[in-house]
């Protein structure tokens, strides 16, 4: 369980200083596929480097399956992101020297109980492209090279910032497909970022995030299958 409660995250100091969190109060249950939603600059980014322990807390508390991120050290926020975190970028960040299972095996080194890689990888649709290097891939096996170096850590809380927004329709729809079949294996919380309001319809929980505050937040009772979200 997330829960964030009164949070606020400024930039800047003095005549600068922007407020981009206006106070949040969320709870996030586990196990769920949720959709942050909201325009560019309403705080989505800013609010997932939060719970991945990236950015600090200006004041306001968010508890991570019981432990308070905003009393942690720089120490265990960084043991907090090896252990529970995963992340997925909108560019996937893969190492381009290392092929596809050696870029996936990095995130295994990071974890205490990592994921048997051979299971994973039949997931992941890639068991064809091992021993490709990144240039030798298309953008949806990299992207999904990288969701499997997130997902190798087993960590209960993967952050995905706009997991689609460089690729093709199809290869968007695998990737949504690939997130749904995680979050159903292995109860992965999976939080989406995106400007794509299609994605809401297969996630259970939207948040709808504007200007700093949260508009709304909607349990989803018309859930699709990420085989029928179009756009
Ligand atoms: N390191 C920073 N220093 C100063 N201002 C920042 C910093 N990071 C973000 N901001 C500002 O905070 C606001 C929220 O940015 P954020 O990236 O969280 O929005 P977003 O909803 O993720 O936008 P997008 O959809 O374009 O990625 C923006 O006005 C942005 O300019």
């Amino acid at each position: 369980m997330i829960k964030i409660t009164d949070l606020h995250k400024y930039y800047g100091t003095s005549k600068n200083r922007v407020e981009v969190l206006k106070g949040l109060n969320l709870e996030l249950p586990d196990g769920r596929l949720i959709c942050l939603l909201g325009p560019s600059g309403s705080g989505k980014s800013t609010l997932l480097n939060i719970l991945g322990g990236i950015e600090e807390i200006d004041a306001g508390s968010v508890q991570v399956n019981g432990e308070s991120l905003e009393h942690m050290t720089r120490k265990e926020l960084s043991l907090y992101r090896r252990r529970h975190l995963g992340f997925v970028f909108q560019f996937y960040n893969l190492v381009s020297n290392l092929t596809v299972k050696e870029n996936i095996e990095v995130g295994a080194y990071l974890s205490d109980s990592p994921l048997p890689l051979d299971q994973l990888t039949a997931s992941l649709g890639l068991k064809q492209h091992l021993s490709k290097y990144p240039n030798q891939i298309s953008g949806g096996q990299a992207q999904r090279t990288s969701i499997g170096r997130a997902m190798i850590k087993n960590p209960s809380l993967l952050i995905c910032d706009e997991p689609t927004g460089a690729l093709d329709y199809e290869s968007a729809k695998e990737v949504l497909r690939l997130l749904e079949h995680l979050n159903q294996t292995y109860h992965t919380t999976i939080i989406i970022a995106t400007h794509n309001v299609q994605i809401a319809n297969m996630c259970h929980l939207i948040l709808k995030l504007h200007d700093g505050t949260l508009q709304s937040v909607l349990q989803n009772d018309h859930l699709i299958s990420a085989n029928e979200v179009n756009w």
